[in-house]
């Protein structure tokens, strides 16, 4: 079994010196501007490692925001956002994260071997033929699209697509998994499918997956969960927890509950001033 879930080496390949216990992901006062809009306000949280964490909001809330902060690629963010030890963006984290957006990023007229081939050249130019074959082998299997790989992408299947995404995201065996709506229009079974393939990629190899929704059953599949509404964290929690502080019997009630908290709270602050 691997462990994906190491720290930086320093020097003579240990972790480098005061990481090895720090949280996968660590934000302090975290701001992102878009546009004319403050779309983050202030974000305090921190993801553990090894953990699947959910992502969960409404739509418009920051869920993506918040993830393209993370592996680097939004614009005016300000405040502290450390990811893996070092800061969200840093060259050195660039093979250690696999992020999968919402649409699906794969070539229509490639097979999906040749979509993962390409990939996997591109993530390590320096990688051996036999070594990229051989990773791009192990995502298939990964995925569960071995008898798919010489199929054409775009003769796919949605879930198949998404699956081929998510298997590029595989390649190079990142240590964080950001995965945007992964499961977003699949059916039932697959989306069971791939809830299983999270939980064996966090369990197996330790690594740490942040998964977005909008979908609240699917809060009940993760260890923990960042709720967001309005660019803010409204509870960071286990669901179990979540449940039990609020007296709701689902997670959606849950959030529900939080919601009808801040804005009475808002309303108080109003009527004070
Ligand atoms: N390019 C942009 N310029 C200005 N504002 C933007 C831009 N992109 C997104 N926004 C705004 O930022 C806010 C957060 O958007 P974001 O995509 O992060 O939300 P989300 O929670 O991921 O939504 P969804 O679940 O629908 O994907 C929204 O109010 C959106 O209108």
């Amino acid at each position: 079994m691997m462990n994906y879930a190491a720290d930086p080496p320093g020097a003579g390949g240990q972790p480098a010196p005061g990481t090895l216990r720090t949280p996968a992901i660590r934000a302090e006062g975290l701001t992102v501007v878009r546009g004319p809009r403050k779309v983050l306000r202030a974000l305090d949280f921190t993801v553990p490692r090894g953990q699947i964490t959910g992502l969960l909001g409404p739509s418009g809330c920051g869920k993506s925001t918040l993830m393209r902060a993370i592996v680097g690629t939004q614009a005016k963010v300000t405040g502290t956002l450390d990811v893996l030890g070092r800061p969200a963006g840093h060259r050195s984290l660039r093979t250690r994260i696999g992020y999968v957006t919402q649409a699906p990023s794969v070539y229509d007229d490639l097979t999906v071997r040749q979509n993962l081939d390409y990939f996997a050249a591109i993530l390590d130019p320096r990688h051996t033929t036999a070594d990229r074959h051989h990773d791009v082998d192990r995502v298939l299997t990964d995925v569960d699209l071995t008898s798919h790989a010489d199929a054409l992408a775009g003769n796919l299947s949605g879930g198949q697509r998404s699956r081929v995404s998510l298997a590029v995201a595989l390649l190079g065996t990142p240590e964080l998994l950001v995965l945007d709506e992964p499961t977003v229009g699949l059916d039932p079974v697959l989306r069971r499918d791939l809830w299983n393939l999270f939980h064996a990629i966090a369990a197996d190899r330790g690594a740490t997956l942040l998964i977005s929704s909008h979908v609240m059953d699917e809060a009940e599949r993760c260890h923990r969960l960042l709720l967001m509404r309005e660019g803010q964290i409204l509870a960071d929690d286990t669901p179990d927890a979540l449940r039990t502080r609020t007296g709701a019997e689902t997670v959606e009630a849950a959030f529900l509950h939080l919601v009808d908290e801040a804005s009475a709270a808002a309303r108080n602050k109003e009527t004070t001033r």
